[in-house]
C-alpha cells in the first residue's frame, strides 16, 4: 500500500504527501521544503482526511521551526481547512510543548503519527466487536458494511478508522464486502476507498451515492459505517457531505449507522453539530469535476464539503477507548472523561 504521509530524514528533512489529487491513475509524491507548500497540499486535497491533515500539519510545524518562524507557520496551517478539528488538535499540540527545538517538535510528530496507528487498530477492533453483536453474527460470519468517503489507510496514519474493522476481519479471514458510495464532487469513495480496499483484497462494491437506499433495502449490509471531522460534545457529527443522507437511510432501513473516530476528532467546546464550521469549497468542484464541464456555464452552486449528522441518527459512535451508545452529551463526556480544551 502507498505510504500517504512520510518524513523523510532528519530535523533537515522534509515531508512527503501522496497525491491524492491523481489517484488511482497516477502515483505521485509532493515533497514539502517549507510549509506553505504543506498548507496548500491540505487545501487542494492531496493529502485529506481529518487524521491525515493533522498529522501533517504537526510535520509542517517541524519546518516553520527549523526556519525560525513556528509561530507562523501555527497560524497559517490553522487556515487551510475549517472542518476537521483534527488539524486544530494536532497544531495545539505542537504549541503546548513551548519549545521551538525541531528535534523536539519532529519526535512530537512522530508521536502523533504512530498514535494515530494504533488509535485505528484499538477503533477496529472496538467496531468488530460492536457489529458482530449488534447484528447477531458469529465472529466468524461474512461482514458486509457500507461507507461514505474516505476513512481509510488514505486518510489516517493506520489502518483507517471507518475500515479498520473490515482490515481486521480480513486479517481474521473473515469474508468482507464494502459498499463504497462514490462520494460526490471529488469521489474519494471511487478513487481512494474503492483503490485502497481493492489493494488489500477486501471485496468492494463501488456504487452511486443514489445508490445507497437500494442497497439497505435489498438487506445487502449489516451496518453502515463511516469517519468524523469533528464531533460535538452532544454527539453530533461532521462529514463529508452525504453522511447525513446515508445515516438517514440507514435509521429508514433499521440499519445500525455507526461513526468511527479516535479521541481527537472530538470537540468538546462546540456544543452541537450547528456552531460547527462547514467548509465550502469551489464551484467548479461541483460543474467541472475532473475536468469535464457538466453543468450550464452560469450555473450558481453550493457546495458544503461536509455535512452534520444529528447524535439520534448515530447508534453508536466508536473511539479508540471504546464505544458510546447510546450517543449522548453526558455519555460523550463521560466517555472521553476530561474537562476539555482548545482546538478551534
Ligand atoms: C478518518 S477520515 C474522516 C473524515 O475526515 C473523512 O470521512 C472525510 O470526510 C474526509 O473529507 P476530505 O474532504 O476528503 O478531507
Amino acid at each position: 500500500m502507498l505510504r500517504p504521509i512520510e518524513w523523510v530524514g532528519d530535523t533537515d528533512g522534509h515531508l512527503r504527501l501522496l497525491d491524492q489529487t491523481r489517484l488511482p491513475a497516477t502515483t505521485e509524491y509532493i515533497d514539502c521544503t517549507d510549509v506553505d507548500t504543506v498548507w496548500h497540499a491540505i487545501k487542494r486535497l492531496s493529502v485529506r482526511g481529518a487524521p491525515a491533515i493533522g498529522i501533517s500539519a504537526a510535520y509542517g510545524c517541524v519546518i516553520g521551526a527549523r526556519n525560525n518562524q513556528l509561530d507562523e507557520a501555527i497560524a497559517h496551517l490553522r487556515t487551510s481547512r475549517p472542518t476537521a478539528v483534527n488539524l486544530f488538535w494536532a497544531l495545539d499540540r505542537i504549541a503546548a510543548l513551548k519549545t521551538t527545538d525541531p528535534q523536539r517538535i519532529l519526535d512530537e510528530a512522530h508521536a502523533i503519527a504512530d498514535e494515530d496507528d494504533a488509535m485505528c487498530r484499538s477503533i477496529g477492533r472496538h467496531a468488530l466487536a460492536l457489529i458482530d453483536s449488534l447484528t447477531a453474527k458469529a465472529p466468524d460470519r461474512p461482514l458486509r458494511l457500507i461507507t461514505h468517503c474516505n476513512a481509510g489507510k488514505l486518510a489516517t496514519g493506520g489502518i483507517g478508522t471507518a475500515t479498520a474493522a473490515a482490515y481486521l476481519a480480513k486479517e481474521q479471514g473473515r469474508d468482507v464486502t464494502v459498499y463504497a458510495d462514490e462520494t460526490r464532487p471529488l469521489l474519494q469513495g471511487a478513487r481512494l476507498t474503492a483503490f485502497e480496499l481493492t489493494d488489500a483484497g477486501i471485496d468492494v462494491r463501488l456504487i452511486c451515492d443514489g445508490a445507497a437506499s437500494e442497497v439497505l433495502r435489498a438487506g445487502a449490509v449489516d451496518a453502515a459505517i463511516v469517519g468524523a471531522d469533528r464531533i460535538a460534545a452532544n454527539g453530533d457529527t461532521a462529514n463529508k457531505v452525504g453522511t447525513c443522507g446515508l445515516a438517514s437511510l440507514a435509521r429508514h432501513h433499521g440499519i445500525p449507522f455507526l461513526v468511527a473516530a479516535p479521541h481527537s476528532t472530538f470537540d468538546l467546546n462546540t456544543a452541537t453539530g450547528n456552531a460547527i464550521p462547514i467548509e465550502e469549497r469551489a464551484a467548479e468542484e461541483v460543474t467541472e469535476g475532473f475536468g469535464t464541464r457538466t453543468a450550464p456555464p452560469d450555473v450558481r452552486v453550493f457546495n458544503p464539503a461536509f455535512d452534520i449528522t444529528p447524535a439520534n441518527l448515530i447508534t453508536a459512535i466508536v473511539t479508540d477507548q471504546g464505544v458510546i451508545r447510546p450517543v449522548s452529551e453526558a455519555a460523550v463526556r463521560d466517555h472521553l472523561a476530561v474537562d476539555t480544551e482548545p482546538a478551534r
